[in-house]
């Protein structure tokens, strides 16, 4: 009797601050996950991004989350930084989710902003044992992926969509819409919550 091997399953993770989550993340998601062959992608919310000022408290951003990538069925979402005490820092949202997944292959999804900042994320050489990159074109950033190891980074193109969070927090504090630029149930999130407005 021959024995067919089993596939390996193959998990991208898409961490973010998500404040908040906005069709650029979705988009960038979705086209990793149909180009890689990915089983699934698993959205990880930040806890406390050190690299950003003051953000939204995380349970909002999570739920939030939740509810952007609930009708897809690859897509998921992890506590696992939104639990941590401390600063988040990647190296550890890896070490968690390998502990939970330990058979599978880790893709880390980035934007061509976060990209060129890896080299001064916490424990980077670690970081690059635990999972591939995958560095995705962002309008208004060039995608360079130079003095990065060429092994462990790919780079895609996906279909550019000129929204940031930042944008989308300025525009509701002054009253402007962000209807399809964050899925329905985010806006009415935002607004049943009141976020983003001035005081
Ligand atoms: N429009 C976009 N297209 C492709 N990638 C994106 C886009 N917006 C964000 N990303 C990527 O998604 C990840 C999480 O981004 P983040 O949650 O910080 O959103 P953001 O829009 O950059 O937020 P902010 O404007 O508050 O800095 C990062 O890797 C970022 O590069
Ligand atoms: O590990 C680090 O030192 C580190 C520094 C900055 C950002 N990151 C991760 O990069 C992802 C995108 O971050 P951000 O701040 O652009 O939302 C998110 O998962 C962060 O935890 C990680």
């Amino acid at each position: 009797m021959t024995s067919v091997a089993q596939r390996r399953a193959r998990i991208g993770i898409m961490g973010g601050t998500f404040d908040p989550i906005h069709n650029g993340h979705l988009v960038a998601a979705s086209e990793v996950q149909q180009q890689f062959d990915l089983d699934e992608v698993i959205f990880v919310p930040t806890g406390q991004p050190w690299m950003k000022g003051e953000v939204t408290e995380s349970e909002h951003r999570y739920l939030m989350t939740v509810i952007a990538t609930a009708a897809n069925p690859r897509f998921t979402v992890s506590r696992v930084d939104i639990e941590r005490d401390g600063p988040t820092y990647t190296v550890d949202t890896l070490r968690d989710i390998r502990s939970a997944r330990p058979d599978a292959d880790l893709f880390f999804i980035t934007g061509a902003d976060a990209v060129a900042q890896i080299l001064d994320w916490k424990d980077v050489a670690e970081v690059w044992e635990l999972a591939h990159f995958i560095a995705v074109s962002r309008p208004g950033h060039r995608l360079t992926i130079s003095g990065l190891p060429e092994q462990g980074v790919s780079s895609l193109e996906v279909p550019a969509l000129a929204i940031s969070s930042t944008d989308c927090r300025s525009r509701v504090s002054r009253g402007f819409p962000v209807w399809y630029l964050v899925p329905d149930g985010v806006v009415q999130y935002i607004a049943k919550h009141h976020l983003y407005r001035s005081s």
